[in-house]
């Protein structure tokens, strides 16, 4: 009998990412695949498009606010329904395991596992876990984290580092496809800028504030997030919403990165090789987490880091020229960076985790 895997998570592309790099090698393996997600978060567009065959089943969520909200007395019943759509897609699917990447779509998905008795394994991508897995840690089977120093946030007889699991087409890019794609031939070295999954109207800003000093010496490739495109016809520079197949050709042509600092992200410019500065998203607008990574880059001479309340355009336009000058000492730190689970090693994992009579 083929084994089952369900997988959830969702709120933004940091909270599917590795969802979609491993959905692949359970494929190959033939394992039967299904997904739980929200409605209409950004985890049902890339499941879908990428995943046609994958049944993906969209439930209730309510969102986990730090801040007042009229919605805050009304999203417990919306996670309570949440449950109850969860618990029937297990019993309808019947995955012998469940792999959860985060996000407040997973937490009714990890209760309902609870009250189904199915094992699950969720991963944390970043230093301090995030409100959704803080509350999905007492039902998980088992703890994945991408950074060592998570461990001592998790249950010690539960949690691993297992590194950052990179999706594998990054790996196949193609300067040639990427030239092709962003008609950028010119002889610069190429400045990749992104604003995190959803885009980041700060670093937006200053981008375009100092494109003109900056196409004296860089060509841009700049993926700014849905709506923010602008009309310009400045030579050099090239603007996307949010890319998908063309991602790992854009990454192949480029030389240098400047991106918000979410897990993912960095540690596929870490994989790649692309000396960042990063940007991180501010303590007033998150819980610091990505802070954290960022600071994390710095000490082990990956990254240059700017704080969002220091973007001016003179600051901004000298930690480029920085960045530029640290770039083949950085590359040579980024050689000696420990090495994260394969792809493999993490199906293997999940796959042990499962148990025998999904039901
Ligand atoms: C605002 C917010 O809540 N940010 C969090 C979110 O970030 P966010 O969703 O931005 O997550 P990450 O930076 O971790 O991952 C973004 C993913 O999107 C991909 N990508 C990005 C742009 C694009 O055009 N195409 C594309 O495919 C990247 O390659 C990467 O795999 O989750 C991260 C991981 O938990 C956290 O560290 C961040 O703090």
């Amino acid at each position: 009998m083929t084994k089952r895997v369900l997988f959830t998570g969702g709120g933004s592309a940091g909270h599917v990412s590795v969802n979609v790099a491993l959905i692949p090698r359970f494929k190959e393996k033939d394992w039967t695949i299904s997904y739980i997600g929200s409605h209409n978060g950004i985890e049902k567009d890339m499941i879908t498009t990428q995943f046609p065959d994958v049944p993906y089943h969209g439930i209730a969520s309510g969102k986990l606010r730090r801040y007042f909200s009229v919605k805050n007395f009304t999203d417990p019943f919306r996670v309570l329904a949440g449950v109850m759509q969860a618990y029937r897609v297990l019993k309808k699917e019947k995955p012998n395991v469940i792999f959860s990447k985060g996000g407040f779509v997973s937490v009714p998905v990890l209760l309902a596992a609870k009250m189904a008795k199915i094992p699950v394994a969720i991963h944390e991508s970043d230093v301090t876990p995030g409100l959704a897995n803080k509350l999905a840690i007492p039902f998980a089977t088992k703890i994945y984290t991408t950074f060592k120093e998570t461990l001592q946030f998790m249950p010690k007889d539960r949690s691993t580092c297992a590194g950052a699991i990179i999706r594998e087409e990054l790996f196949t890019g193609s300067r040639k496809v990427g030239e092709e794609l962003t008609n950028l031939h010119a002889s610069k070295p190429v400045l990749l800028i992104m604003g995190g999954s959803l885009g980041a109207q700060g670093i937006n800003k200053v981008v375009r504030d100092s494109l003109d000093s900056l196409l004296e010496h860089f060509s841009v490739i700049h993926l700014c997030g849905k709506g923010n495109i602008i009309q310009t016809d400045k030579e050099g520079y090239v603007q996307y919403e949010f890319v998908s197949t063309e991602l790992p050709h854009l990454l192949e042509m480029t030389d240098l990165v400047v991106s918000r600092a979410g897990s993912n992200s960095i540690f596929e410019f870490l994989a790649l090789k692309k000396p960042m500065l990063l940007i991180p998203l501010s303590k007033e607008s998150s819980r610091g987490d990505q802070i954290l990574n960022a600071n994390a880059f710095v000490q082990q001479g990956f990254a240059l880091k700017l704080e969002e309340q220091d973007l001016s355009q003179e600051c901004f336009l000298t930690t480029v020229r920085q960045l530029r000058d640290q770039q083949w000492t950085m590359v040579e730190k980024m050689e000696e960076a420990p090495p994260s689970y394969t792809i493999d090693q993490m199906t293997d994992e999940i796959a042990l985790l499962s148990r025998s009579n999904g039901n």
